[in-house]
């Protein structure tokens, strides 16, 4: 068996996906047209050739310009319904997705319209792939506190069906303590916490996302790195990591995949794991990003199965449901032959 078909089969749950992010311009074309939206892009090629990247920012202008095209409850669940085909062929078991309502609520379509087609495509992967899916709310950082608790205050009468929040966009400038209360008031409401902290922000944003926001889990965290203490801490608290190496290749955290830290981070001992955050703009899906770093960076199988047992680790799933997949996942390792 090669690498690249042990890491396909290789069950695993993918923590770290913006849904707006894994709009393939295949499909951004195709709802431009059944939407009357006019795009600044003539052809799918023209779309590629402007993935090129040399920070966040760049990145977001084009990935809120594209999500213009999503506007009716079909459109969402159409998006997600591709992301989960693509996830399942991925080896992905189990998804837990961010999804963006403040690019949607912005321009007029409602945050019902857009929750109401996630979820029935996430039913839907249910029952077509056996996947469980969990909703990650994920505020804007770039707007102010106001709007992010104008949009807890929206998704009030959905919160059975959200495992969390979450805080992403334009990191720099935006530290986490600029959204302490919103991230308060939703833990009151009983909801888990993420936020986006030392990809391009420094060690201090990582501090402010676990002291002062109180954090279960840190999407990316590259940046911890550069301190010894923290790094020391995540490890010790076990916090987990969503790493997402082609993200971090194309928005140029990383120079070259080469140079990539996560054989570090499993070695400093923090519960590394491996995403894909917006697989239609950054080249690849979850098993890519896999495939990536285990040739850039030498992993073995030994490594490969630890990423995954870390994702389950990792997740918002019950202890029971954690540990049928981690005995899914021993029981795949052990069964692979050799190659
Ligand atoms: O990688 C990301 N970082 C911050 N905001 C984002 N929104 C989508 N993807 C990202
Ligand atoms: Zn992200």
């Amino acid at each position: 068996m090669t690498t690249s078909d042990f890491i396909a089969g290789l069950p695993k749950a993918e923590l770290h996906l913006h849904i707006e992010g894994s709009l393939e311009p295949e499909l951004m074309f195709a709802l431009a047209k059944r939407n009357n939206v006019a795009i600044p892009f003539a052809s799918v090629e023209d779309v590629r050739a402007a993935y090129a990247f040399s920070r966040l920012q760049d990145f977001l202008d084009i990935y809120y310009a594209g999500a213009d095209v999503l506007r009716e409850a079909q459109d969402f669940h159409d998006l997600a319904a591709a992301y989960f085909d693509r996830a399942a062929a991925d080896g992905v078991v189990h998804a837990e997705i961010m999804f963006d309502p403040q690019t949607h609520t912005a321009r007029g379509v409602a945050f019902d319209t857009v929750i109401t087609g996630l979820l029935s495509a996430i039913d839907e992967a249910q029952a077509k792939h056996g996947m469980s899916v969990q909703l990650i709310l994920s505020f804007l950082r770039h707007l102010d506190e106001a709007d992010a608790f104008v949009t807890l205050e929206a998704a009030r009468p959905w919160l059975d069906r959200i495992a969390a929040v979450g805080l992403d966009s334009s990191e720099l400038g935006h530290p986490p303590e600029k959204f302490a209360r919103v991230f308060a008031a939703a833990r009151a409401l009983g909801l888990k916490l993420v936020a986006h902290a030392g990809e391009e922000g420094p060690p201090e944003y990582v501090y402010q996302a676990i002291d002062l926001l109180g954090v279960d889990r840190l999407d990316h965290g590259n940046r911890s790195l550069e301190d010894p203490v923290l790094t020391a801490r995540l490890a010790r608290s076990g916090m987990t990591l969503t790493v997402c190496p082609l993200s971090n290749l194309k928005l140029c955290v990383v120079d070259d995949l080469a140079a990539h830290p996560i054989d570090r981070m499993l070695r400093e001992g923090l519960r590394a794991t491996i995403n894909s955050d917006d697989p239609a703009y950054f080249g690849g899906y979850i098993a890519d990003n896999y495939r990536a770093v285990a040739a850039a960076r030498g992993l073995d199988r030994d490594d490969l199965a630890l990423l995954a047992r870390n994702s389950f680790l990792g997740s918002f799933l019950p202890d029971d449901a954690v540990a049928g997949h981690l005995a899914a996942l021993d029981a795949y390792v052990a069964g692979a032959p050799a190659g």
